[in-house]
């Protein structure tokens, strides 16, 4: 049912009279929402034809806000263009999991595996 969208295409969507942003990987066609916004054009023009999540989070949107949101929602990010912030993550997750392995196992194994981690990284 949802259509998917480029990061490619959202980009080209980046001027004050056509204004795509693009929210926890959904894309909002924001253009007619400009004038409205409360928190004014700029902050939506800062973000435009780009990834707009942190600085909508940082602002702490009410629920109101994220019911109008459906309102201009046109879209999901397209599956490639999705940034995979896990696998990054995965990687200092492995470790602490090591770590909290170890406490579990017992202290002779923790001296060593958290240390090899640290050298190795
Ligand atoms: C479709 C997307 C968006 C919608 C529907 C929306 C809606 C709203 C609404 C209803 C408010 C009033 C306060 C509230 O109810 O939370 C607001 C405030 C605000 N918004 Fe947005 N917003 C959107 C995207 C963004 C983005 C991407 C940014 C930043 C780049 C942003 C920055 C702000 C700021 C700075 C305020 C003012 C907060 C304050 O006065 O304390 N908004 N927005």
């Amino acid at each position: 049912m949802s259509k998917e969208i480029t990061l490619a295409t959202v980009k080209e969507h980046n001027k004050s009279n056509d204004l795509w942003i693009i929210i926890e990987n959904k894309v909002y066609d924001v253009t007619k929402f400009l004038n409205e916004h409360p928190g004014g054009e700029d902050s939506l023009l800062s973000v435009a034809g780009r990834d707009g999540t942190k600085d909508f989070i940082d602002v702490g949107h009410s629920q109101d806000a994220r019911n109008m949101m459906k309102k201009y929602y046109i879209g999901d990010l397209a599956a490639s263009d999705i940034k995979k912030k896990v696998p990054l993550n995965t990687g200092l997750a492995t470790s602490s999991d090591t770590e909290h392995n170890t406490e579990n196992t017992g202290p002779s194994n923790a001296s060593v595996v958290p240390k090899q981690c640290c050298i190795l990284h």
